[in-house]
């Protein structure tokens, strides 16, 4: 992965390098795309989505951290597709976008809530907070969003007296999923899909 250069920094973020790599695999996406982001912050994801979709509208709700998203993104010659909007989604939102990642948890309801009704292909939310990540799950369900949950934790070794120990990062929620296809017959369909096939939640092969 193209190292991304954060000269610029925001007391929030930014989104770890193994979190991106992992998260980017679940965004899948390609030239064609547009990519959607709420709270870009330091504008780390933003960089990385940058070089893969067609074209990025990344909304931030903090004046400072668009200015320090617009900063890194020149900085790593990254702007050109990239359109940044000072909002607070869901407000702000592009009505076409193929994929769209919530790194900020405000309003996240509404924010699905757009993403169901502009059947947006594939959704993805970082969560810290264990009781957020809960309750965002849930949300994830009841829409018919959620594909699947994803927990890990990032460690880095150190060198301690001629060994190696591990400094432990946060863990992180990812729940990963998007809006189904609607059939002419009322049911669901998953055509045109990229979203690769997981194992669901309920156990069942999707
Ligand atoms: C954890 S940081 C995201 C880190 C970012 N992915 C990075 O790599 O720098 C969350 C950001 O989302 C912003 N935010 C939270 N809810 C938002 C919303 N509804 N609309 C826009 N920005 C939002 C916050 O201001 C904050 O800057």
């Amino acid at each position: 992965m193209a190292h991304v250069s954060l000269p610029h920094d925001a007391k929030a973020g930014p989104t770890k390098p193994e979190v991106r790599a992992v998260l980017l695999s679940k965004l899948d996406l390609e030239p064609t795309d547009h990519f959607a982001e709420v709270g870009s912050c330091t504008g780390a994801v933003t960089v990385e989505a940058a070089r893969r979709a067609g074209r990025v509208t990344a909304l931030e709700r903090k004046p400072e951290r668009v200015e320090t998203s617009r900063k890194n993104l020149a900085a790593n010659d990254a702007a050109d597709n990239v359109e940044l909007r000072e909002s607070e989604a869901p407000e702000g939102l592009p009505t076409d976008a193929d994929a769209l990642f919530l790194g900020g948890s405000r309003n996240y309801e509404a924010v699905l809530d757009h993403a169901v009704e502009h059947r947006v292909d594939r959704v993805v939310m970082n969560v810290s907070r264990l009781e957020v990540a809960g309750a965002a799950t849930e949300a994830f369900r009841e829409r018919g969003l959620l594909d699947e949950v994803v927990q890990f934790q990032v460690s880095h070794g150190y060198e301690l007296a001629g060994a190696t120990s591990f400094d432990s990062e946060n863990p992180v929620y990812m729940l990963v999923g998007g809006a189904k296809e609607a059939a002419a017959d009322g049911g669901e369909r998953r055509t045109d899909s990229r979203r690769s096939p997981s194992r669901g939640v309920d156990g069942g092969q999707r």
